[in-house]
């Protein structure tokens, strides 16, 4: 008999294969069907996440132990492939436990026939470990170095060749971006100030952010200060994209702060109690209905909100100069956040930045016309990738004589090894700062 922490791993499988599905919304809604809690639940979820994660890894793999191509397997017996394969290689389950339960899991799925294919193929899986499954599939380091990289660490090879690019003179540090991916996040904790303080939430203070903690155990959703929005889960990294933004020195009135791109609403709710506790306000934008309402609860109760508005933030309804500070948290490729989206190297193409350019130079352009002369504008994206980091932020600044760029990576003091790929711009990194790979430019629109 399978165990429903498989049954449920391999429903999640399915559904991020056949219907887009993401696996972090998909994990909580099959955990709750099978009543999987505790120490289940976490074996589902790392069987689920990890499968899907290292899905190039073991579809190359399993190429190697099937004698048809991988596309002529049933979507159906290749998903129970994948997840079996994971148990044998990345977790500690004991060969015969991983391919039993996968045989059944098959057997009960698609059929005697397919589980006695699916026995075979594990059995050949089994012959060697993981390192040895690399130097049998992955190219040559020696001859490929991205093509191993990307075969060894399964990131799709443009995926390995941008991350590369982008640590610039630090490309030897791409193995340890690579790891880094690979492994599941833990849960960062945000007490937003004047609601709640870092006392009232379990966990160790994180290293840079002062309202930060790093949750050891447990869930979030049992945290009261969560639970009533005073506090909520956020990246430490996301927390000094909008610390930076509070922090840029600022010569005239401070009293309208502007989140242009504010869905799901995690920084906006930081920066409206930042704004609130120093007399100011924010504006929450979102040109999404479903993501508005999303910024709407995680800003209800906030002070320092001065109004959530559903628009094109490249053509919104606001008149130009409207604000004092702005933060452009741009729609981008999220390869700097593939720790917690586990299908979106396989999802992403490169050719996504044909559309998230053009958008990501209109909304910052936008944001230096919503700004004041003298105003603030933060640009930041969950991206190191270069054509939506510095090279945005320099086509907009070559377009345009009234805005330079200002020093970010001086806001952020402490943090080591962020300076990003244009002076005075951060990048943090995965395998550096144990936060998503967030970047960030300071703009600032000259005085009049
Ligand atoms: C990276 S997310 C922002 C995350 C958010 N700042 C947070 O911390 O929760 C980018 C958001 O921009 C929104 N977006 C995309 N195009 C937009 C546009 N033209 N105007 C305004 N928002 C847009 C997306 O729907 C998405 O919610």
């Amino acid at each position: 008999m399978a165990d429903a922490a498989r049954t449920a791993a391999l429903e999640v499988l399915r559904a991020v294969r056949s219907a887009d599905a993401y696996t972090n919304l998909a994990l909580p809604a099959a955990l709750k069907r099978h009543g999987l809690s505790g120490r289940d639940a976490a074996f589902a979820t790392e069987l689920a996440s990890g499968t899907v994660r290292r899905q190039g890894l073991y579809d190359a793999v399993l190429a190697d132990c099937v004698d048809r191509p991988l596309a002529k397997v049933q979507a159906r017996v290749l998903d129970a492939l994948r997840l079996g394969t994971h148990q044998l290689l990345a977790m500690r389950v004991p060969s015969h436990a991983a391919i039993s339960t996968t045989v059944s899991l098959v057997r009960s799925d698609v059929g005697p026939g397919a589980a006695g294919f699916a026995n075979a193929v594990l059995r050949r899986v089994c012959e060697h470990d993981l390192d040895g499954w690399v130097d049998r599939v992955a190219p040559d380091a020696g001859d490929d170095l991205v093509g191993h990289l990307s075969v060894a660490h399964a990131h799709p090879r443009w995926v390995v060749e941008e991350l590369s690019r982008a640590l610039g003179s630090r490309q030897d540090e791409i193995g340890a971006l690579l790891v880094a991916d690979n492994e599941a996040p833990g849960v960062t904790l945000v007490a937003r100030p004047g609601r709640s303080t870092r006392d009232e939430l379990p966990g160790e203070p994180t290293a840079w952010s002062p309202y930060g903690v790093h949750l050891e155990s447990g869930d979030p959703g049992a945290v009261p200060a969560v639970r009533d929005g005073r506090a909520g889960v956020q990246d430490e990294g996301s927390q000094l994209v909008a610390l930076v933004l509070a922090a840029a020195p600022l010569d005239g009135p401070d009293a309208r702060w502007l989140d242009l791109c504010a869905g799901p609403g995690g920084k906006a709710a930081l920066l409206a109690a930042l704004a609130g506790s120093r007399g100011a306000g924010l504006v929450a934008n979102e040109r999404q209905p479903h993501r508005a309402e999303l910024v709407r609860r995680a800003l209800a109760g906030s002070p320092g909100v001065l109004g959530i508005v559903t628009s094109d933030g490249t053509a919104p309804p606001w008149e130009p100069s409207s604000f004092d500070r702005v933060l452009v948290d741009a729609p981008c490729t999220g390869l700097g956040a593939l720790r917690r989206r586990p299908e979106a190297r396989w999802r992403r193409q490169r050719a996504d930045l044909h559309d998230l350019v053009p958008l990501q130079r209109a909304l910052l352009s936008s944001a230096l016309d919503s700004v004041r002369p003298g105003g603030v504008v933060v640009y930041a994206t969950c991206s190191p990738v270069l054509a939506e980091t510095s090279e945005v932020v320099t086509s907009v600044l070559a377009s345009r004589t009234d805005a330079e760029l200002g020093d970010a990576a001086a806001l952020l003091p402490g943090v080591p090894d962020c300076a990003g790929p244009l002076p005075g711009t951060f990048q943090l990194w995965p395998h550096r700062h144990q936060t998503d790979a967030m970047f960030g430019a300071l703009v600032r629109r000259l005085p009049a």
